[in-house]
């Protein structure tokens, strides 16, 4: 395969609308640090009165920007989550500038290329990737709003931070219009095996596209690997070849007189702030109330989910169908309580899967449930953040069991919030926490009886068992939160290239991300995030 080089001239994926490349003339107003990500951080809730509402959405993205934002007052470019609609909410503490998307281009490019093809091809090909070259051009128009809404964002000089595989053509684009802002890409989800990426026709652009960023970052350091062998592969990019750590060891791509560094940076939580409110007295007597609701059980089981072919929601009812069956769990004393959130709903593979899960909670319910007492308790809609961390705390076992996850804060969550030490976290391996959380009772997802013992054992544990596990996860969570995943990230960013060093192509180039201290431009999130208790376990470092 010949590669094509990264900055080759004028192609369909950076072109601009008038077919000229732009060139500057004044410096830019504008923000000092620019968000972009498919969706806004607030969805719209129109009141029975009719007056609208923004809430904060569900989603780890939000969940985890939301709070870094607010303390530096960027902006944030993204989509309202509404057909054709031209609402630019009036967000408190962010400049807020909407992308328009005509209800054309959320079949085309959200729910076609971004969630029918990337989603699926990302996530182990679980369900068959859809490749439609109609959906493509979607996405690459679509890319370039985005990338334009970016550039008249940003002020002189700006960071700009893109998020995930709905935007993996702004970088690229981006600099073609704003070569003076500095340009970070982070990625939610798994970065494929590199055979499973190559069956992407346009996979070359794409990874052309990432690499018009400064700095692409990954959950995890196979990620990180799989897109270095990409980038010599497909865009003919020499790069580093040792292996990239966790904040650590980054990887590098030279393109042209540009180095890109590439690292896993994996994203966390907030949880210092949930520590707290989960300790706090009206969450603890919501969840003493739930577990009365619940018809005080012996154990209550939880998930909590978007509900998503990814999540594995069908193997942790499969596997309590069987654990019922086989005598091993008592229908009795267990409700498994499950939470999902609606997701993507228009997407075939989306209403097959609920269509599924809803006839598994009926046949469990069906055999075992007696009037008064289900053994599934299933909410399909989204559950207020509150009631979320109240749900936590009641929770005995927590089952999160996806076939691939790029990291999942619900994991983190759990924890953070079992402040008591009290529950267990039964967690697929195929997750990026799964490397990170290690005490948890992990199983592999595709491992039905493997599952079920995961789960007999969390339920059957010692009491001191319980605590010495949930230690060990509490450590690992309280040091890593999401305010050392963003500065850790833009730390990186806003680290001096190692331009000189790049003649060394093929050795490790950076040793370290840059300290804290280097990132004086942004503020912290919180003023300390890890409480007394925790301490850095370095356990996957
Ligand atoms: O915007 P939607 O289509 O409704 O989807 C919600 C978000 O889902 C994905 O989350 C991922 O990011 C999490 C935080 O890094 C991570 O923990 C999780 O494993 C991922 O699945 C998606 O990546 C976001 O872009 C969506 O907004
Ligand atoms: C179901 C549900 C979830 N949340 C919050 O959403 C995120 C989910 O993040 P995660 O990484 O686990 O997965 P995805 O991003 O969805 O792929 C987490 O912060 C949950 O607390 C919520 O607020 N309400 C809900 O109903």
């Amino acid at each position: 395969m010949a590669p094509r080089p990264v900055e080759s001239g004028p192609d369909p994926v950076t072109d601009t609308a008038s077919g000229e490349r732009p060139h500057r003339t004044a410096p830019h107003d504008g923000a000092e640090f620019v968000v972009v990500a498919n969706r806004l951080p607030v969805d719209k809730e129109v009141l029975p009165d009719g007056t609208v509402n923004w809430k904060r959405s569900p989603g780890g993205l939000v969940t985890a920007l939301e709070p870094i934002l607010r303390a530096n007052t960027g902006a944030w470019v993204g989509w309202s989550g509404i057909p054709d609609s031209d609402d630019n909410p009036d967000i408190e503490g962010i400049d807020i500038h909407a992308v328009p998307l005509s209800a054309q281009e959320i079949a085309e490019y959200y729910e076609g290329f971004s969630n029918a093809t990337l989603w699926p091809l990302y996530h182990d090909v679980i369900v068959k990737p859809e490749y439609h070259r109609e959906w493509w051009n979607t996405y690459v128009e679509v890319n370039r709003r985005f990338a334009e809404a970016a550039s008249k964002a940003a002020g002189e000089g700006a960071i700009v931070w893109v998020q995930d595989y709905q935007l993996q053509l702004v970088p690229k684009m981006l600099r073609m219009l704003r070569p003076d802002v500095k340009i970070g890409f982070f990625l939610h989800i798994p970065f494929p095996p590199v055979e499973l990426f190559m069956q992407m026709p346009w996979r070359t652009e794409i990874v052309e596209g990432l690499l018009g960023a400064d700095l692409i970052g990954f959950h995890l350091p196979g990620g990180a690997q799989n897109f270095l062998y990409l980038a010599r592969r497909l865009a003919g990019q020499a790069t580093s070849k040792g292996t990239v750590g966790v904040r650590s060891r980054f990887g590098v791509v030279q393109v042209g007189f540009r180095t890109v560094r590439v690292g896993a940076f994996p994203i966390s939580i907030d949880s210092g702030a949930l520590a707290a409110l989960a300790k706090t007295k009206r969450i603890r007597d919501r969840a003493a109330e739930i577990r009365r609701e619940l018809g005080n059980p012996k154990t209550i089981m939880l998930g909590v989910d978007r509900l998503d072919y990814t999540k594995g929601i069908d193997v942790r009812l499969k596997a309590i169908s069987e654990l019922l069956a086989e005598g091993r769990l008592d229908a009795s004393e267990t409700v498994m309580l499950q939470l999902a959130t609606p997701s993507r709903e228009r997407v075939e593979s989306y209403k097959q899967m609920r269509a599924g899960i809803e006839q598994l909670v009926g046949n469990i319910n069906g055999n075992y449930a007696t009037v008064g007492h289900p053994v599934v308790q299933y909410l399909h809609r989204p559950v207020p953040r509150e009631e979320l961390i109240a749900f936590f705390v009641a929770a005995d076992v927590m089952l999160v069991t996806p076939l691939r996850d790029g990291m999942n804060l619900v994991a983190k969550e759990y924890v953070a919030c079992r402040t008591d030490l009290g529950g267990a976290l039964v967690l697929s391996e195929f997750t990026g926490a799964a490397a990170e959380l290690r005490s948890a009772y992990q199983a592999n997802p595709y491992d039905l009886d493997g599952v079920k013992d995961a789960i007999e054992a969390a339920v059957k544990q010692s009491e001191h068992e319980g605590r010495r596990r949930m230690r060990a996860l509490r450590r690992q969570v309280l040091a890593h939160d999401v305010d050392k995943w963003a500065r850790s990230f833009l730390g990186t960013l806003n680290a001096e290239s190692e331009t000189e060093l790049s003649a060394n192509r093929g050795v490790e180039l950076v040793e370290s991300a840059a300290p804290v201290t280097e990132l004086p431009e942004l503020r912290p999130a919180t003023e300390s995030a890890v409480p007394a208790e925790s301490h850095d376990t370095a356990e996957n470092e």
